[in-house]
């Protein structure tokens, strides 16, 4: 939103002509610093305010040369003869050549300063979100926290380098340049600078009349741009489809094609609007105006005699420098603006609250797992689950099914804590697991799910995840039992291939098989598996439920799943529904008892054998 907004406002029209006198750093890129405390934090915080004053010290300095040749000439036309200004106009020269020097020396002094601040900040700012992701409750991953997480790391923190690297030093050394340039003209004659001062003034009025109309052009032209977006990543994403099927090309050409002219209308439906104020804001922000106004009302003010010819050459020196300085100070301004909304996104990302860990852990005694009376709700209003109670022993299997959002999921997501409870409790080896530490927690359960995340690492390193201190050998260990070490020897570089974090290499079979090595690595000794192999094929199925016996062997086993054949010799069965256990029994008891998981199994072999 913010790129895109500042994209049309340069379109828009300009407040005046380029910059010049800011004195404004280019401070960019990252630079390695050690990890800051709260210290380091306000030390950054310094930085950025002394970068803005040294800009505004250099901005100011940056007008010295101009004032300096705008004396020297008043001192010359005003004189009988040279020599008897010859030592004014060296005292200005030297003082003009003396601004300029200090402008570079202040320049630099700022890159450096600013540099460093804006490293600093930054670092802060991702070191402080890094942490609070290692805190907060992990539920918070898988709804809307990993869309806020990328924003945060992007566009919020490159928001954030845009206020400390350029807007601040903008904002402050262009209000600097017009202090001084504007006080100097007043103190040369105020009518005059009045009526040099309102031509940039102007410029600016007509910016913001430009820009008045772009809110209610907003919302289309950012609608057209995401047709246009969609209809780019459709046609990318279905190419091979596309291309497949011929005749279908044209129909996704066409989405996009429509919606390039969409985003052409809306974009002239904007400037339509504004064209007057537009073309009014060039005209007005250009020097030529300030230089035709002031030289009109100048030669005026002369032939009146309210104003000397030498008095009026600083008005056509300084005061042509003038409108450079109001584009930087809107931009600027505009950095503080977007800056100020970022920040609070940040804010709102770091005080997340964190899951609240135990003031004195307790260890489980054993790993019966055991859910008592259960109620969880996502949104405060509805319960995804109510009352849900089972007892699940060492050794043996318990199985979770049910119709589709009957909270089967929830129920694997409460075990890990990746979100609390709302009511009851979930005890393992009778110790509540809000009670023992996360990390005592997490390494008491391997977690198998069906969206397999794999590490931009090698083979190795991602098996080894389940216990970092594994050996090599017990890396292999755990790979042969889950039966991929065949397929990784097959790998251009076997143990020591690196793996892409997107699709490619291994099948999905074969990615589900890496991730049980990563589990049996652990050891374990609850396995929770959700909908482990619910989107293989039968081959890999099979692959993938030989090494799951292999993991599950005497552990306390919960498994989520669809395909009631892959679970009918579990231990107990728990039938969910609606958030509640509606039975609860074997396959065969389920089956004797006719309710709805006999329904299930009935319905699921027609469709198998239909
Ligand atoms: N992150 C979430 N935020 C809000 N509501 C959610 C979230 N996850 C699940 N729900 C809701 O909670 C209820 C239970 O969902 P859950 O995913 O646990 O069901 P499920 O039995 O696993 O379904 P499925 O078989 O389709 O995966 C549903 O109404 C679902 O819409």
């Amino acid at each position: 939103m913010s790129k895109t907004r500042k994209a049309y406002d340069d379109h828009g029209g300009s407040a005046a002509g380029p910059s010049r006198a800011t004195g404004q750093p280019g401070n960019r890129g990252p630079a390695h610093v050690a990890d800051p405390g709260r210290g380091e934090h306000a030390a950054a915080g310094t930085a950025a305010a002394a970068t803005a004053v040294l800009s505004a010290v250099a901005a100011a300095a940056g007008f010295a040369p101009f004032v300096a040749i705008a004396e020297i000439a008043r001192a010359v036309l005003g004189a009988p003869s040279l020599g008897s200004v010859a030592g004014t106009a060296w005292t200005w020269a030297g003082i003009g050549a003396g601004g300029a020097l200090l402008r570079l020396l202040l320049l630099g002094l700022c890159t450096h300063v600013g540099h460093k601040a804006d490293a600093e900040m930054l670092h802060h700012l991702r070191v402080q979100i890094v942490r609070r992701l290692g805190v907060v409750p992990l539920g918070w991953f898988r709804s809307a926290g990993s869309g806020q997480v990328k924003k945060a790391m992007t566009s919020d923190i490159e928001e954030m380098h845009e206020l400390i690297a350029h807007a601040l030093g903008a904002l402050v050394g262009a209000a600097a340049a017009l202090t001084v340039g504007i006080g100097y003209l007043v103190f040369v004659d105020w009518r005059m600078a009045l009526i040099t001062v309102a031509i940039p003034v102007a410029a600016v009025i007509t910016y913001r009349l430009a820009m008045r109309s772009l809110p209610a052009h907003m919302s289309r032209l950012l609608a057209a741009e995401g047709q246009i977006s969609a209809a780019s990543v459709e046609y990318v994403d279905g190419i091979t489809v596309v291309k497949a099927f011929g005749g279908t090309e044209g129909k996704v050409l066409g989405r996009f094609d429509d919606a390039m002219r969409e985003h052409t209308a809306a974009y002239r439906a904007w400037l339509a609007g504004n064209r007057a104020s537009s073309a009014m804001n060039r005209v007005l922000g250009s020097e030529m105006a300030v230089l035709g106004v002031v030289m009109a009302a100048g030669l005026g003010f002369v032939g009146a005699g309210w104003l000397t010819v030498p008095d009026l050459l600083p008005f056509l020196i300084v005061g042509i420098g003038l409108p450079t300085s109001f584009t930087p100070m809107i931009h600027g301004a505009q950095g503080v603006r977007m800056a100020r909304v970022s920040a609070g996104n940040l804010d709102r990302l770091l005080s997340k609250p964190p899951l609240p860990e135990p003031e004195q852990p307790r260890e489980p005694r054993g790993y019966r797992v055991e859910l008592d009376r259960v109620s969880f709700s996502y949104d405060g209003v509805t319960n995804a689950l109510d009352g849900v109670s089972a007892v699940c022993e060492p050794g043996t299997v318990t199985a979770i099914v049910g119709p589709s959002g009957a909270g089967k999921s929830t129920v694997a997501s409460l075990l890990p804590r990746f979100y609390d409870v709302t009511g009851g409790a979930i005890r393992i080896g009778g110790v509540d697991v809000r009670e023992i530490s996360s990390k005592t927690l997490l390494s008491s359960m391997s977690l198998v799910f069906q969206d397999v995340v794999l590490l931009r690492d090698t083979v190795t390193e991602n098996i080894r995840i389940g216990r970092p201190d594994a050996t090599d050998d017990e890396v292999r260990q755990a790979a042969k039992a889950a039966q991929i070490h065949p397929v990784i020897e097959q790998l251009p570089h076997g143990y020591d291939t690196v793996l892409d974090s997107g699709k490619g290499g291994l099948s999905g079979g074969e990615r589900q098989r890496l991730t049980i090595a990563r589990a049996i690595l652990s050891g374990a000794p609850i396995v929770v598996l959700d909908e482990a192999t619910a989107s293989l094929d039968p081959d890999s199925e099979t692959a993938v439920q030989d090494a799951l016996s292999e993991l599950v062997a005497g552990k306390t086993v919960i498994v989520i799943a669809h395909r009631l054949h892959t679970i009918a010799a579990a231990d107990q069965i728990l039938v969910l529904d609606e958030g509640s256990v509606a039975e609860s029994g074997t396959h065969h008891e389920l089956l004797a008892s006719g309710g709805l998981y006999a329904r299930m199994w009935r319905a699921q072999q027609n469709g198998d054998t239909a």
